[in-house]
């Protein structure tokens, strides 16, 4: 490997060493920039206006330890070799080694994304999904993104790692439905626990880990609480309270290598979308800013 590469690496290495959310913060950005006009660097944009696509309602809780995390390895390359590597191949990159650094499947990505040109925080609207879908929501989103119900409940493993905010699920603890103030569909004591790290009208900035077993660890876990009525988020718990996902949570739940298997595909199929190739894009110099 060049000296871009290895220096690179060592950027995110010592990231990670200083702060753990530098690993979610990461994964959740290549995530949240690929479903928004491909993956293409467009969420990496800072606008003085505030009306760029981090400045999107759905974008604000990523952390910025990713962001810092991309701008930092790109200078690390730039360095090396200016002008070569696109802020979406370094962001790419950088969600492939945060996974391996938490403990995850190692894995090639391909490479060849130019950095857009375009990033609206109004772009945002009805492309990511949120907490509260059902199984057919979270299935038609992916499938827009060229990702199968198997892709989906691969990726939705990302949760075995990172933190959520209490507002995104407090419905779920407080005010569920007329017949039922917490969602039956929670393990009680796991809906005990919620209550007690967040009660109503908590801090906003308080946040919990989404894996109460393994936060750390980019493990099958996630699979595991999901069987025991342990997933924080409606969109976490449907997949396996839907009969038809059912069965491939379970065989995740079971066989580690079969999910981190299915996790590799569909990160790579991910990392697919709506690439752009040449003018459709260009190779950013400073990951925040157009050239
Ligand atoms: C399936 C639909 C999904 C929904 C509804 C969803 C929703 C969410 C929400 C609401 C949070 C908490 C944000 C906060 O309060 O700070 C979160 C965190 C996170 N999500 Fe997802 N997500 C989904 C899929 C994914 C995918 C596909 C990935 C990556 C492959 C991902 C990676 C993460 C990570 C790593 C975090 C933790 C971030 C941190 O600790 O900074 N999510 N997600
Ligand atoms: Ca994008
Ligand atoms: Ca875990």
């Amino acid at each position: 490997m060049s000296h871009g590469g290895i220096d690179r690496r060592q950027t995110v290495v010592t990231k990670v060493g200083q702060t753990f959310t530098t690993i979610p913060a990461t994964l959740r950005l290549f995530f949240h920039d690929c479903f928004v006009e491909g993956c293409d660097a467009s969420v990496m944009i800072a606008s003085p206006n505030g009306d760029a696509e981090k400045d999107a309602e759905d974008n604000l809780s990523l952390a910025g330890d990713g962001f810092d995390t991309v701008i930092k390895a790109k200078e690390a390359v730039e360095a090396v070799c200016p002008g070569v590597v696109s802020c979406a191949d370094v962001l790419a990159i950088a969600a492939r080694d945060v996974v391996a650094q938490a403990g995850g499947p190692l894995f090639s990505v391909e490479l060849g994304r130019r950095d857009g040109l375009i990033s609206q925080a109004s772009g945002v609207t009805g492309k990511l999904p949120e907490p509260t879908f059902n199984i057919n929501q979270l299935n038609t989103m992916f499938a827009r993104n060229n990702l199968s119900e198997l892709d989906m409940i691969a990726l939705s493993g990302a949760h075995t790692l990172g933190f959520s905010h209490c507002d995104r699920f407090a419905k779920r603890l407080y005010s569920f439905s007329p017949a039922s103030t917490v969602d039956p569909s929670l393990n009680p004591s796991y809906a005990q626990q919620l209550m007690a790290a967040c009660p109503q009208n908590v801090d906003p900035d308080i946040a919990i880990d989404m894996d109460p077993e393994t936060p750390r660890a980019f493990d099958n876990v996630y699979y595991q609480n999901l069987v025991a009525g342990k997933g924080l988020f409606t969109s976490d718990d449907v997949l396996f309270t839907d009969s038809s996902s059912q069965p491939m949570v379970n065989d995740f739940a079971n066989n580690p290598l079969n999910f981190n298997a299915a996790f590799v595909t569909a990160m790579r199929k991910l990392g697919r979308t709506g690439v752009k190739i040449g003018n459709e894009g260009e190779i950013r110099r400073d990951c925040s800013a157009f050239n």
